[in-house]
């Protein structure tokens, strides 16, 4: 995601997160890996719950949350286009982070988190800020996530992340360390103004 493609996707869409490269990586690294009880975070638009629920084979149920009500409203009515073909639709529920879940609930957890880090003088105020926006670091979201994460993880499970370049790749691999996890990387690509990788993270 670019200052440009973020100025572009600004202008022509305000309330929920459209599927752009970093969706389909994350889309990509669900169909390899994901399998089991399957979570997304920060759904958006629905369309990787969407990929985990038709083309992921492993995928046995599908959960996916956001903070974004219009963004709950359109993975919903996703979920409710693709149950036909799919295991079961997709289970919606407006949530922070992780906070409903219980311990070990989920053998997949995958996260396309808000990264782009943002100066605290210069912020805007609507749901694209909450889709877009990691803080002045760009890690406001991730790490409060890789924290907690292997809370609600079952055994074996895995968590599967988004990282961008512009995030800092090696300070999240560090704090995932330190909790415990092991790492590897799915799928990584890079971009002119970027390079984003979807980390495994496993070990619990
Ligand atoms: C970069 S978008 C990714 C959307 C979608 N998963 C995709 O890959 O196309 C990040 C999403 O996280 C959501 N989000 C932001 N803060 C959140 C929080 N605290 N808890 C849950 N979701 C959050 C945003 O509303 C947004 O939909």
């Amino acid at each position: 995601m670019t200052g440009d493609d973020l100025a572009e996707r600004r202008g022509m869409e305000t309330d929920v997160y459209q599927p752009a490269e970093d969706s389909g990586l994350l889309a990509e690294a669900v169909v390899e890996r994901g399998r089991g009880r399957f979570l997304e975070v920060g759904t958006g638009s629905g369309w990787v719950a969407e990929q985990a629920a038709t083309e992921a084979a492993d995928v046995a149920s599908v959960v996916a949350t956001d903070v974004n009500p219009h963004a709950c409203r359109s993975a919903r009515e996703r979920g409710r286009a693709a149950a036909p073909e799919g295991n079961g639709g997709i289970e919606v529920v407006r949530a922070n982070l992780l906070d409903p879940f219980a311990d070990d609930s989920f053998d997949t957890v995958a996260f396309n988190p808000p990264y782009l880090p943002t100066d605290p003088d210069n912020k805007w105020s609507d749901w694209m800020e909450r889709a877009l926006s990691g803080g002045e670091t760009g890690r406001e979201l991730i790490d409060p996530f890789v924290d907690d994460v292997g809370r609600v993880l079952a055994p074996g499970g895995v968590v599967l992340l988004l990282v961008s370049s512009l995030t800092g790749y090696d300070e999240v691999v560090e704090r995932a360390e330190r909790r415990g996890f092991d790492h590897d990387v799915v799928v990584r690509e890079s971009y002119p103004f970027e390079t984003l990788s979807v980390l495994a993270l496993s070990g619990k």
